[in-house]
């Protein structure tokens, strides 16, 4: 297996992204987790772009011991020094020197014919060569850049002593096949080309960095630049834990690998989008919440049956515990009676499991997600309940702060005859109460009220418990829904129905065989 060497940027072209700013202390946690993740070569940040940032590189440069820190720099005396400075205490410096060389660049920007470009180039390399063993050049656009210039300005870089050679998509423009070809061009028509490692960095702007690195791998590359996260300027660079996965991932197609240690692309994942205030997306490849979550009912059948019927990776790989099956209401019977399992609940027949299903199934329509919580409080809900003898068929409400509330409610009764009556109210939960008592006949007095959020977010179930009496019995019930006014009379219809059923003796024990929480 061909080695690929991993360049990490995400501390200078990563900490370019827009609204990102890391402290010292920051760069330093993060360059220590990248050390801890096996990267090759951490570059710290641009020394000459302010003390802040040589300091940091120097930090930087102290701290971590087992990977080469590089410090980037113009092709300039001034800021090789400071590169220079910063990098006094690495254990394996490097300095990154960079020109760019496209025509739009050389016209616009540096104002610069291409002779000027070789000659600043060639200088400031031998420059940083008295200092340097080490040394990194970039010819900036190269992919923008004429392939007879590229070919000539890479082999004055190796005959100036750069022992590795940079080709940056600054802009993304590239797709895989054209750059692909960059480095097939470079390995046969540079001289001493075989010197030095070619590099490929890539940007995201037409989504196609890791598609590009990984052409670039193709046709010859030896070291992979890019972020974690695929942070960085405009739409980012490669993500250096997509190229990982996919040539561990089709290694028989790549044949080549990386030192990477797996398993910590997750922390390492985590702790980037913590200091840098960037959020992972959701379907972010690899480290993305839903990168191994399943939601569809084929696809967890197929996953309960055989993981790799889903998933050509393991979590496991990255540092994650498990795959995810999320319960929706995109998800089947098979996902959901296993997911009852693992909470517990193994003993429901199979006439519970298909009433609980159905239960879930309307909950989901109205809940993105279901949670553990939210099906443990449907459980409860449901398969502790003392017999129906009123069940709730509907209620409306008018409110406004301006008005009285008036609730209607409608009652069906054990015998499927329906009660329908509308009250008003202190408030809404006075009105539906009020309803409630006329329709159900049943004198009975409110000793208490509880509400509570039982899952999080705006969709969250709300779960409301009333204490009840009538004459010397005293009971709670208890409402769980979306709707905290359905949750309040679900509450208040259970109490009337544990109260009958508490007067009925006959009635006492019809709690089913469930062990619940
Ligand atoms: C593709 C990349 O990601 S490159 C890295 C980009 N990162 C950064 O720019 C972050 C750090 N940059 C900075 O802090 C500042 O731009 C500094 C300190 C480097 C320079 O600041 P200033 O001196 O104010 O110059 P300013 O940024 O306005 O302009 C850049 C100058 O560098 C020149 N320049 C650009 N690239 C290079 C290069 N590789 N070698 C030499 N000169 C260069 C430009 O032509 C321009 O020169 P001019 O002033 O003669 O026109
Ligand atoms: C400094 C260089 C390598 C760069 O970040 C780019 O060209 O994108
Ligand atoms: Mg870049």
């Amino acid at each position: 297996m061909r080695k690929i060497y991993v360049f990490d940027t995400t501390l200078r072209d990563g900490e370019q992204s827009p609204g990102v700013n890391l402290n010292t202390q920051e760069k330093v946690e993060i360059a220590l987790q990248l050390e801890r993740l096996g990267v090759d070569r951490i570059e710290a940040g641009f020394p000459a772009a302010s003390p802040g940032d040589l300091k940091s590189v120097s930090e930087v440069a102290e701290a971590v011991k087992n990977s080469s820190i590089i410090g980037l720099s113009r092709s300039r005396e001034q800021d090789i020094e400071a590169a220079r400075e910063a990098l006094k205490k690495a254990e394996d410096p490097c300095l990154h020197l960079f020109l760019a060389t496209s025509p739009i660049h050389r016209k616009y920007k540096l104002r610069m014919e291409k002779q000027q470009v070789l000659e600043s180039a060639e200088a400031a390399i031998r420059y940083a060569k008295k200092y340097f063993s080490k040394i990194e050049f970039s010819p900036e656009d190269a992919a923008r850049t004429e392939l007879d210039f590229l070919c000539e300005v890479t082999e004055m870089a190796v005959r100036a002593g750069a022992t590795v050679v940079n080709i940056p998509d600054t802009v993304g423009f590239m797709t895989p096949d054209e750059f692909g070809n960059i480095f097939k061009t470079l390995r046969e028509n540079v001289l001493g080309i075989e010197n030095i490692q070619l590099s490929a960095h890539c940007h995201d702007d037409l989504g196609m960095a890791t598609a590009n690195a990984l052409a670039a791998i193709r046709n010859g590359a030896d070291q992979i630049e890019g972020t974690i996260n695929g942070i960085g300027e405009r739409a980012g660079n490669t993500s250096i834990e997509e190229v990982a996965m996919a040539l561990e991932t089709r290694k028989e197609f790549y044949e080549a690998t990386t030192s990477l240690k797996l398993n910590e692309i997750y922390r390492t994942s985590r702790l980037v989008s913590k200091l840098t205030g960037m959020a992972v997306p959701g379907n972010k490849a690899i480290v993305g919440s839903n990168a191994f979550a399943h939601e569809s009912g084929i696809h967890q059948d197929g996953m309960l049956k055989e993981k790799t019927t889903y998933e050509i990776m393991s979590p496991e790989t990255i540092g994650l515990k498990e795959s995810k099956l999320v319960l929706g209401k995109l998800s089947g019977r098979h996902a959901f009676s296993e997911k009852l399992v693992d909470m517990g609940y193994d003993d429901l027949n199979e006439e519970q499991i298909k009433e609980a299903f159905k239960k879930f199934k309307n909950l989901a329509d109205k809940k993105k997600n279901v949670s553990d919580e939210d099906i443990r409080a449907m459980l409860v809900e449901k398969l502790v309940s003392t017999p129906e003898f009123f069940t709730l068929e509907r209620i409306d409400l008018s409110y406004g702060n301006q008005s009285i509330p008036k609730a209607t409610i409608r009652i069906k009764t054990k015998e499927d005859a329906i009660a329908e009556e509308t009250q008003e109210g202190n408030g809404s939960v006075d009105a539906i109460y009020n309803a409630i008592d006329k329709a159900t006949q049943e004198d009975v007095t409110l000793e208490d009220y509880a509400i509570k959020s039982v899952t999080h977010g705006k969709d969250a179930l709300g779960e409301v418990h009333v204490v009840l009496k009538q004459g010397d019995i005293a009971v709670t019930g208890r409402g769980v829904s979306t709707d905290i006014l359905d949750a309040s009379a679900r509450a208040y219809i259970d109490a009337v129905n544990r109260i009958i059923d508490k007067k009925n003796s006959d009635h006492v024990n019809k709690r089913g065989n469930i062990t619940l929480i």
